[in-house]
């Protein structure tokens, strides 16, 4: 039965009734070299693996597949570039064309299946062909945020141990050319594990100097893999062989590296399109995200591309590239049908276009409907979007984890009532519960641990790269028998949804999920200081921000202005702009309890403002008056 022929009541309930069936059916949307011999092997991998027998290829399906069956001069990727001021329309034949190129030249350069390749790179034409070019030959990409800072790089080159990485020389932000050569060097030597070779797209806004031996022009490559007219054929991958590794902050400064296999991320990506986003084959879809992301990774590239959709690539902001018309003229220009972005994407239009003006400038009359996801969607937001657009607004909620959607509004199977503050229902596929902290499932509206009955369906982690054990510390051994989310929340009488705070230290800053446990480390490892806590405060324009707290050693005898700042630099080193770590206050004592334990959560409240119960334990309440004084001095704890 196809994705619209039912609603999504029927659906789930199909579903839950026979998910194999459910699944087996989704699988005839893609294409494969040799059926599975069965849908789900409960007795493979750490919870199960999904497909297991079926040979396919990811970067067929994306491509190859639509070519031969009459897309071929249909536009696969657009790139548009305010910054640059540059666009670039690639056919799905183009783009077929220049993947099995750059493939061939990976395959010369001794690149193959099962070897890891970093891609570490803005947001270029050559970033998603990198992907598709390892997807095609079996190689496992593992995409770096090009916002992250060399020991970032570095921390995930030693995780991965790429045999090559592909990166370009530079990246554009709107006031500054970053160049990625140094920090990728500085990675490598940072590294214990030193890939083989690198592969640099030079840009003409920086060029690069390219070390013998080990860097190799993407250009001249590939331009001499067409003259001598080679290119590579689709790997036969099985569907569980690992499709990319991409890491994502945990616990502890060290990242988790989740890994997506072949075979059941192409079925249920592909199911998304037209049931939760509701696109056809040559819609054109737009996620103003980045590849570094899992969105990118998931719609930016490979769903709409295994949908026949077009995709739009765009390196620019949504505001300031030029104005804050600029997503209006992408939409118009290129006539985008769903547009997916993070809410604080939306904050920042709004608060330079707080009535719309520019929205009227363009001729919006393709788009059908706004997706958000990445953090929480505030109601201002929704409501100012859906006022403006005059279009559905749909928060929908996932993780790195799971690759798409958990909870939605699935409007390809009929939208449903949006309740503001809600991602709307469980997604069939997910069992989606909430329980307290003894494992026992609570009433409706009431706060839990938000699980998911395992097992996971297809498309979501099947482990952690190279660490199964991490894995099951991490998600499945707190609540046996079921996935953690380590998100907190409820569900209502309705089967609403409804995602209140992490139950972790990681916090949202403008749709970029970060660990403030590894800000903390890299605070700590300052010579001046004791120790330190970082806590994510609320910010109106990034959702959460994250703020400092650091007590010096005996003896330190540096102004406070000048140890904020290099404790600000230090962050920025470390972990890289994304963090937005720009507050810290040098204080004499950080609250505890008499265990020990530093009150985060007290502190977050007080600088949130909000009301806030003297813990029991606490060792000192003093203190927290000090931690008050130390926040209003920037501004917080009004
Ligand atoms: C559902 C599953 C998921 O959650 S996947 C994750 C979904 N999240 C997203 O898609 C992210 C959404 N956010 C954004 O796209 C951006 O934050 C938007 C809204 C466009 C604003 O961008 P921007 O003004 O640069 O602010 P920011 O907070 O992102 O940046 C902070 C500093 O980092 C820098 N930065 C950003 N990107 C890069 C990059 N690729 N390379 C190098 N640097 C980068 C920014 O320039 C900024 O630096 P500075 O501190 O201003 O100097």
């Amino acid at each position: 039965m196809s994705a619209s022929s039912q609603n999504y009541h029927q659906t789930y309930q199909s579903w839950q009734e026979d998910p194999l069936a459910f699944w087996a059916h989704a699988a005839q949307g893609v294409d494969w070299m040799s059926p599975f011999e069965r849908v789900f092997d409960p007795s493979a991998g750490v919870y199960g693996r999904w497909f297991p027998g079926g040979v396919c290829n990811t970067a067929y399906n994306c491509l190859d597949r639509h070519v031969e069956r009459g897309r071929k001069g249909q536009a696969a990727l657009i790139y548009d570039s305010p910054i640059t001021g540059s666009k670039k329309v690639y056919s799905f034949e183009d783009l077929r064309d220049e993947v099995s190129a750059f493939g061939a030249v990976l395959k010369n350069l001794g690149v193959g299946k099962g070897d890891r390749v970093v891609v570490y790179m803005p947001m270029i034409p050559e970033a998603a062909i990198a992907m598709l070019a390892c997807a095609r030959i079996g190689a496992i990409h593992s995409v770096v945020f090009g916002g992250f800072a060399a020991s970032e790089l570095a921390t995930r080159i030693d995780d991965a141990r790429p045999k090559a990485i592909i990166s370009a020389s530079c990246g554009i932000e709107p006031n500054r050319v970053i160049a990625y050569k140094p920090l990728l060097d500085e990675a490598i030597d940072l590294s214990t594990h030193k890939p083989e070779l690198t592969v640099i797209k030079q840009r003409e806004q920086k060029p690069c100097d390219l070390i013998d031996g080990r860097d190799h022009d993407y250009d001249a490559l590939l331009a001499d893999a067409n003259a001598r007219g080679i290119d590579s054929d689709p790997e036969p991958m099985d569907a569980t062989d690992p499709l990319y590794i991409l890491y994502t902050s945990g616990t502890t400064g060290i990242p988790k590296g989740v890994v997506r296999d072949h075979g059941g991320h192409m079925v249920a990506l592909n199911w998304t399109m037209s049931a939760i986003y509701d696109m056809q084959p040559g819609d054109v879809f737009w996620a103003a995200s980045d590849v570094g992301w899992v969105v990118g990774h998931s719609y930016i590239v490979y769903a709409p591309l295994l949908a026949g959709c077009t995709t739009i690539l765009y390196e620019g902001k949504p505001v300031g590239t030029p104005d804050p018309g600029a997503f209006w003229r992408v939409i118009e220009e290129h006539k985008v049908s769903s547009l997916f972005t993070a809410p604080t994407a939306f904050r920042a239009i709004k608060k330079e276009d707080p009535d719309g003006a520019f929205i009227e400038k363009y001729d919006l009359h393709t788009l059908k409907t706004l997706f958000l996801a990445g953090e929480r969607a505030d109601p201002d937001t929704i409501e100012w979007a859906q006022e403006k657009l005059r279009v559905p607004v749909i928060d929908h909620w996932w993780q790195t984890e799971t690759g798409w959607a958990i909870a939605g509004n699935p409007v390809g199977l009929g939208k449903l009532p949006v309740r503001l503050g809600s991602p709307t229902v469980a997604m069939p596929g997910y069992d989606v519960q909430v329980i307290d902290d003894a494992g026992h499932p609570v009433p409706a509206d009431t706060l839990g641990n938000i699980v998911v009955k395992l097992p996971l369906p297809p498309g979501c982690l099947p482990t952690l790269w190279n660490n199964d054990e991490r894995f099951k510390a991490s998600y499945l051994e707190e609540f046996p028998g079921y996935y953690k989310t380590a998100d907190a929340g409820m569900i209502d009488g309705d089967g609403y949804l409804f995602i209140m705070a992490r139950t972790d230290d990681i916090i949202n800053v403008a749709g970029h999920r970060l660990s403030t446990g590894g800000m903390e480390e890299v605070l700590s490892g300052h010579p001046a200081v004791a120790e330190a806590a970082v806590i994510g405060v609320s910010d109106a324009l990034k959702g959460q921000l994250p703020a400092g707290f650091v007590v010096t050693k005996d003896g330190v005898d540096l102004p406070m202005e000048q140890l904020e700042k290099e404790m600000v630099a230090l962050v920025r080193e470390k972990i890289g702009p994304v963090a937005a770590f720009k507050t810290v206050m040098v204080v004499d004592r950080l609250p505890k309890t008499r265990s020990g334990k530093i009150l985060r959560g007290t502190m977050r409240q007080i600088a949130d403002g909000e009301p806030y119960k003297m813990p029991a334990t606490i060792d000192d309440p003093a203190i927290l008056d000090e931690i008050s004084g130390a926040l209003k001095t920037k501004g917080y704890a009004a």
